[in-house]
């Protein structure tokens, strides 16, 4: 299946950071992702429940990032996938996880992980 439902730059609020001073405060973290699902059949009822609910999903990740607390960018990334994986079913994803401001110099720091196999 190559069909794919996405979401782009979701702002997620959350303490992240290995520094002290992060630890004190919420910083913004951006999600790109893409994910395998089967496109046609949301389109052949034309409902919601037959669709990977874009919606949903992004509702469970600012969830558990509002409820949890890590480290490093990578942990959340991992955490994402497996949840999106095990919750909403999805097979493969593509994630990426961006810290805006981190680093002095650059507008972007994060990561990029691909998670599971195309059916
Ligand atoms: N590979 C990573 N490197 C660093 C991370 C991270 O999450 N992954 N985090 C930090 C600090 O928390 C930084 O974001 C503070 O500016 C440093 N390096």
């Amino acid at each position: 299946m190559s069909d794919t439902v996405f979401i782009r730059e979701l702002r997620i609020d959350t303490v992240i950071g290995v520094y002290e001073w992060e630890r004190q405060v919420q910083q913004t973290l951006l999600l790109d992702i893409d994910m395998c699902a089967d496109v046609a059949a949301g389109a052949a009822t034309d409902k919601v429940e037959d669709a990977l609910d874009y919606s949903a999903v992004s509702d469970r990740l600012r969830q558990y990032a509002a409820e949890n607390s890590v480290q490093l960018v990578e942990t959340l990334a991992e955490r994402f996938a497996s949840l999106v994986r095990e919750e909403f079913r999805v097979s493969w994803l593509r994630l990426r996880l961006c810290k805006p401001g981190a680093v002095a110099g650059a507008r972007d720091v994060g990561v990029i992980i691909e998670r599971g196999e195309r059916p």
